[in-house]
């Protein structure tokens, strides 16, 4: 394994080829690549395909191979089995020269060696055509202000590189890279330790290259992020690609599972509609405590649902209609739901299902739902609990109740009721299931 680097590559020197002849297609594919560092095996067989215009998402847990694919995909490493094709050519046969006329590198660490003026960083960008710059008209400097202002750093072009924020560091080193001048760029987590405001500002900057024709491909540890800005995304795992396509395909609660090894929900982002990811605690993986039966509906349960699950309770719930969110929620986190078809009221039998429900659960928590005929039946079943729980968000006097019957129902069970806010609710489940234990006990 003969690790090149990337200085190499940046300072490689010849004579003047000028850029490369004809087009340079930016398609990367990385096939079957297995790359050992230390004896160990670190990329294991793993293929990735960017096609030119593309961004791919390289995600990963620490240690799963993303830098080292990477590098790999720059030729800064060779392979120890597989090839990498850029624009067709195999990566290994091109000398670093011509690699870096076609892949240019962010790498993780934006730390620099010597104490360079943010200009001078960007102009080391123009490395693999340095010759024409001692016979040509200069049009570099075009290049170089055209990659500072795209990459937002133009009003720091004097400023020393130790004096600009990490996030504007980050942003100098893509604008060095854009300097470079190639269809291809690979960024080694561009918007690790930033915040919210700069990771969002560089990764629209990147999005804008790919929608002008750059291939990049970007490891991105935000899966949220990635899947929003990500044309499509590689799971790496142990050294393998678990899961290649578009963020959909590829966020599965299962395919997290098996690469983080921890349990995750996915929906959609309810703002911008992109996949959303939510890690789930470890108490979520082990609901070995206490039933609790959830009442709610119209998104008024699913909060209680996650809070419940993730302190570890069986929870069960419904009456829900299908379509309806908190049922959704629901099933992402396997819970069990008793369900009704959209839009249906809650019938006998349905009725006498929740009520087994409730029986048999040591604790049941109605949400702040809304009362109508439609749903009558779950708050008359709710009365068969033995310990009952009332989250109520909004003061009881406001409350709108369809019909006085539904506000009697409501009036008589919150008589003997605990109420609690999503804040106290584990603490008040987790009272009324000791007290059911001592009196079983007593
Ligand atoms: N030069 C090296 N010698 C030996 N092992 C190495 C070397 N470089 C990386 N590794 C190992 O290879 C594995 C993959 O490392 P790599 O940096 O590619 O992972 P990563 O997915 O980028 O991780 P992170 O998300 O933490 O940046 C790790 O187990 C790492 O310790």
């Amino acid at each position: 394994m003969i690790p090149r680097g990337l200085s190499d590559l940046l300072a490689a020197v010849g004579g003047d080829h000028g850029p490369a002849e004809g087009p340079v297609p930016g398609t990367v594919h990385a096939e079957d690549v297995s790359v050992d560092l230390g004896g160990q095996r670190v990329l294991d067989d793993a293929s990735l395909t960017a096609d030119e215009g593309e961004f791919v998402g390289l995600i990963g847990p620490n240690g799963s191979g993303k830098t080292t694919l990477l590098r790999t995909m720059a030729g800064v490493l060779e392979t120890d089995a597989g090839q990498v094709r850029v624009g067709g050519a195999d990566v290994s046969e091109r000398s670093a020269r011509a690699v870096s006329r076609r892949v240019a590198v962010v790498p993780q660490d934006t730390h620099l060696a010597f104490e360079f003026d943010v200009r001078s960083v960007v102009a080391m960008g123009r490395t693999p055509y340095r010759s024409r710059v001692a016979f040509g008209p200069r049009p570099d400097e075009a290049r170089i202000d055209h990659a500072l202002e795209r990459a937002r750093v133009d009003h720091l072009a004097d400023r020393s590189v130790d004096e600009v924020s990490g996030g504007e560091r980050q942003r100098v080193l893509l604008a060095r890279a854009l300097a470079q001048d190639t269809p291809v760029l690979l960024l080694d987590e561009p918007t690790a330790s930033l915040d919210i405001n700069h990771q969002v500002r560089t990764l629209e900057i990147v999005r804008s290259l790919v929608d002008d024709g750059k291939t990049v491909v970007a490891a991105i540890h935000d899966l949220n992020l990635a899947a929003h800005y990500c044309d499509s995304l590689a799971l790496l795992g142990d050294g393998s690609v678990l899961a290649e396509g578009s963020p959909t395909e590829v966020l599965t609660e299962s395919t997290l599972e098996a690469a983080f090894g921890t349990r995750a929900v996915v929906t959609s982002h309810p703002v911008t509609g992109s996949v959303y990811v939510m890690a789930l605690p470890d108490g979520t993986t082990d609901r070995t405590r206490a039933h609790v039966h959830v009442i709610g509906g119209g998104a008024t349960g699913a909060r209680l649902l996650y809070l419940l699950s993730a302190a570890g309770f069986e929870v069960t719930t419904g009456a829900l209609n299908e379509g309806d969110s908190d049922l959704e929620t629901a099933r992402h986190l396997g819970i069990e739901a008793i369900t009704l078809p959209p839009g249906a009221t809650v019938d006998e039998s349905t009725a006498a299902a929740v009520r087994d429900r409730v029986r048999e659960a040591a604790v049941t928590v109605v949400a702040d739902v809304e009362i109508g005929v439609g749903n009558l039946p779950n708050l008359e079943a709710a009365s068969a609990a033995e310990h009952l729980v009332l989250v109520e968000k909004r003061p009881f006097e406001e409350r709108n109740f369809v019909g006085p019957e539904a506000a009697e129902r409501y009036r008589s069970l919150r008589s003997r009721a605990t109420l609690a806010d999503e804040s106290d609710l584990i603490a008040a489940v987790e009272e009324l299931v000791q007290d059911g234990t001592e009196s079983q006990q007593g």
